[in-house]
């Protein structure tokens, strides 16, 4: 095989998070040809086991990958994950995490990870959304070692929204305002909840089948708060005032900060469990409802929006009414998000970026993406 791979050595992959989108991830990286593919699978970790196997007998395709880690009688554990790893880094080997977990737990390993020569490759926001000091270490461990962290499905899933955005300013485009639906879950409640008539679906019957089609977070609760969409708009703004043209926006000390409409209802409010939170929410479908009416007398519909607005220095997430000609209205379906960049470049007309926002194959194929990105 003359491929430029079989000359370099393979990058060492550790997948953590075997969830909806941790296991496509391997069914798609295992599917490229194992003598083209730049990628050798060498651990596995689950939130209760892990599979170690070294860089001689990695996992393969016609290896039952799902089998070998239920039948591993090691615990899941980071810290020996790391030891395990490091002693991977070398010289001409390159050693990649893939953190496919929503765990706050797995992030704040990432500085470690970094400092160590691990590259992090994820479609997990909280390091990056989170405590602006764990970002900031973040930072520094990659700039110290050289180490990348790739996190491009962490808005907009496989849609490229982080690398147009970071080519953007570096290439000296200014930002002028980011805009658009940047939640799946909140895409596919409304295109179909809000169609610009007062009836429809209730809204809990949407919400639950966000659910099994696997756009939501894995406590709904965390979509529907407006949290997903702020944290989505943090790794934004972080990008932008990292340059001294996006000075004008808040410095976000999180997620938290941004401006965020939340659509849970008090009564809901901290429920444990998606479970749980689904069964309830049908007790506030005639809340909804009214909103929906409200909204066709304008003949208007609903739409949960994001904006990142650094002329005006605000970055806020809600619901808003847009009428039935607006492009939030008649260009979207399904999980889609619609991104607007409007910069002094792609002014009047803004650059767009639009298609599936969230599922498992396409946010896979961002992760994966990202990992190519390192061959
Ligand atoms: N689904 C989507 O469309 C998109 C998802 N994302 C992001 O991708 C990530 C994964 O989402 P998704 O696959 O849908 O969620 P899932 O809930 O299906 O998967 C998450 C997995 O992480 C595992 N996990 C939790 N904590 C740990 C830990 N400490 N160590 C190892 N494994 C752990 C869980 O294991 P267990 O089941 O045993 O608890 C679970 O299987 C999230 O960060 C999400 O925000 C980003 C873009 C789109
Ligand atoms: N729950 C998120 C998944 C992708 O980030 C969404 O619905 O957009
Ligand atoms: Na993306």
């Amino acid at each position: 095989m003359s491929s430029a791979s079989t000359h370099q050595p393979k990058i060492l992959v550790a997948v953590v998070g075997v969830g909806l989108v941790g296991s496509e991830l391997i069914n798609q990286l295992l599917s490229i040809p194992p003598p083209l593919s730049p990628f050798k699978l060498v651990s596995l970790t689950s939130s209760s086991r892990s599979l170690f196997t070294g860089k001689e007998s990695p996992i393969g395709p016609n290896d039952s990958w799902k089998s070998l880690l239920a039948s591993s009688k090691a615990p899941a554990d980071l810290k020996a994950l790391t030891e395990q790893l490091k002693q991977l880094v070398g010289e001409k080997e390159r050693v990649a995490l893939v953190d496919n977990t929503s765990s706050e737990e797995v992030a704040a390993f990432y500085p470690t990870w970094l400092k160590e020569g691990i590259n992090v490759v994820t479609p997990n926001k909280k390091a990056f959304s989170g405590d602006a000091d764990l970002y900031s270490k973040i930072l520094s461990a990659s700039r110290e070692s050289g180490a990348k962290f790739l996190n491009e499905a962490t808005v907009g899933a496989g849609l490229p929204v982080i690398a147009p955005l970071k080519e953007l300013l570096a290439t000296g485009d200014k930002i002028i305002k980011i805009e658009g639906v940047f939640s799946g879950t909140m895409s596919y409640i409304f295109n179909n909840f809000s169609t610009g008539t007062p009836e429809g679906p209730a809204f809990s019957s949407v919400v639950a089948i966000a659910r099994e089609k696997g756009y939501t977070e894995p406590h709904p609760a965390d979509d529907l708060n407006g949290f997903d969409v702020a944290r989505k708009l943090t790794i934004l703004s972080r990008l932008i005032s990292s340059m001294p043209s996006g000075s004008s926006l808040p410095s976000l000390q999180s997620f938290a900060s941004v401006q965020t409409a939340s659509l849970i209802p008090p009564a809901l409010e901290g429920i444990p469990t998606g479970d749980e939170f689904i069964k309830r929410l049908p007790e506030f479908d005639d809340e909804f409802a009214k909103l929906r009416v409200e909204a066709s007398k304008e003949n208007k519909v609903l739409r949960f929006v994001g904006v990142v607005d650094v002329a005006g220095g605000q970055v806020r997430a809600g619901l808003e009414k847009y009428p039935t000609d607006h492009p939030f209205a008649t260009s979207l379906g399904g999980s889609d998000n619609i991104i607007m960049f409007h910069t002094e470049r792609y002014s009047p007309r803004p650059l767009i970026v639009q298609g599936a926002g969230a599922g498992a194959a396409v946010t896979a194929m961002g992760v994966l993406g990202d990992l190519l990105k390192l061959v």
